[in-house]
């Protein structure tokens, strides 16, 4: 594969630093000063010879030497430069892209799965489509439950929660365990978990931390001992909600596997989208602070207001916030004017939609209810509009105050009253 692709874990250089320059290092050089897309599907070769090896060694070894990629379903250089960017953000040795997040997630539960390892632990909830994926175990997987809400009380990272947590997935973990599965903050209620507790209890098995809510710009979970941090790059990578893609960031050694996979399934990123990707992570840092800074001051108006019940907003901060109302959901996303009444998230307008109605719809009620997804639960993506703007179209959705006695208590939003800086360096 193209030597761009394996890169130092060592960052030098600052996260919005890296943002910018990741993966184009060398444009200057090429006299080029955007990133060129290579449509080829093809490349041609006079040495056939030489490309039985190279093909020989991809099979055995799942990397390519120096030279065009043969066919555009084993590599292409557009998508390289993408997933070179990403993998110095999340700060690992290599990132392999697929078609969407669910190839990704698809492309790990069959490296696993063919080392015979079928058995996952994974944490509710998850976004939906994994979920659904893992409960109806579509490839072949056995899935293990571990809810964060059961008996542990591990609401977030700094609870004693953490170490119940911890010891029920150590539990869950079995002689053919491939993979534990993690969100945080999770899709849709944005339930933090202690990323380094999990990653300490996984033991040898390798722990898969979904990272599309918080990003690398606030938190990176191979710091915390994830070994593979997967991503819809659909959602803040691309940050414009008009390219599909995703990406797992891991060591070298999965990255292999995981080219394997995606050569023999075919689930490559088309280059426009690698384009796309690239592009939209240099503005990454920025629209992610910025989108966050509105989230929060949505997260403690709303947590002021009589007509929602409960605010869940991450002590990581981010773009999400989740709320829970008192009268219809359904009248709310079909009152927004300004914002956007859409499942999806991470783009520059800001979205809200009814996860039980949508992105959790295919998981049983009772597992959303258990954990946490209540049927009054909507979740909203802030984008980059001014504030005042957004919290006039939400006031005048939730309409009129008509209420039941409000306990302000349970108003309060989650994980609001210990929120962190982001730390983005
Ligand atoms: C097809 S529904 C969901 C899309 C996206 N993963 C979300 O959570 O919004």
């Amino acid at each position: 594969m193209d030597a761009t692709q394996t890169v130092s874990t060592a960052r030098t250089r600052a996260l919005a630093t890296e943002a910018v320059h990741a993966g184009r290092e060398d444009l200057a050089g090429l006299g080029l000063h955007a990133a060129p897309i290579d449509l080829s599907t093809t490349y041609p070769s006079r040495d056939s010879r030489g490309e039985a090896d190279r093909i020989d060694a991809f099979a055995a070894e799942g990397v390519l030497d120096e030279g065009p990629p043969v066919y555009a379903r084993l590599g292409n250089p557009t998508v390289a430069r993408f997933e070179t960017a990403l993998a110095r953000l999340e700060g690992t040795e290599s990132a392999v892209a697929f078609a969407s997040g669910m190839a990704a997630l698809t492309a790990v539960l069959l490296v696993r799965g063919a080392a015979g390892l079928r058995h996952v632990v994974a944490v509710r909830p998850l976004y939906g489509c994994s979920d659904h994926m893992l409960t109806a175990g579509l490839l072949g997987t056995e899935v293990t439950w571990v809810d964060r809400w059961d008996g542990a009380g591990a609401e977030g990272p700094d609870g004693g929660g953490a170490t119940a947590l911890g010891k029920a997935i150590a539990e869950a973990v079995r002689p053919d365990t491939g993979l534990v599965m993690v969100e945080s903050p999770a899709n849709p209620t944005l339930a933090e978990l202690d990323l380094a507790a999990v990653a300490e209890a996984c033991g040898e098995v390798p722990l898969l931390a979904d990272n599309t809510f918080a990003t690398p710009v606030l938190q990176r979970p191979a710091e915390s001992g994830a070994r593979l941090v997967l991503h819809s790059a659909t959602k803040y990578l691309g940050g414009h909600g008009d390219v599909l893609g995703g990406v797992v960031a891991c060591d070298e050694e999965f990255a292999r596997q995981l080219r394997q996979v995606r050569f023999a399934t075919g689930g490559v990123l088309h280059p426009l989208a690698g384009y796309l990707l690239l592009r939209g992570l240099a503005t990454l840092p920025v629209r992610v602070r910025a989108a966050s800074a509105t989230a929060a001051e949505l997260a403690r108006r709303l947590a002021a207001d009589p007509r929602v019940e409960r605010v869940h907003y991450p002590r990581l901060g981010g773009a999400m916030v989740a709320f829970e109302v008192y009268g219809d959901p359904h009248e709310v996303t079909a009152g927004v004017r300004l914002i956007t009444p859409a499942v999806s998230l991470g783009s520059v307008d800001s979205l809200i939609q009814h996860p039980a109605s949508i992105s959790h719809r295919i998981v049983d009620a009772g597992d959303r209810h258990s954990s946490g997804v209540s049927d009054r639960l909507l979740r909203m993506s802030c984008g980059l509009e001014d504030v005042e703007d957004l919290w006039s179209d939400l006031d005048r959705a939730l309409g009129p105050v008509s209420l039941p006695s409000a306990d302000a208590d349970r108003r309060r939003p989650r994980g609001c009253e210990a929120r962190r800086t982001a730390g983005a360096s």
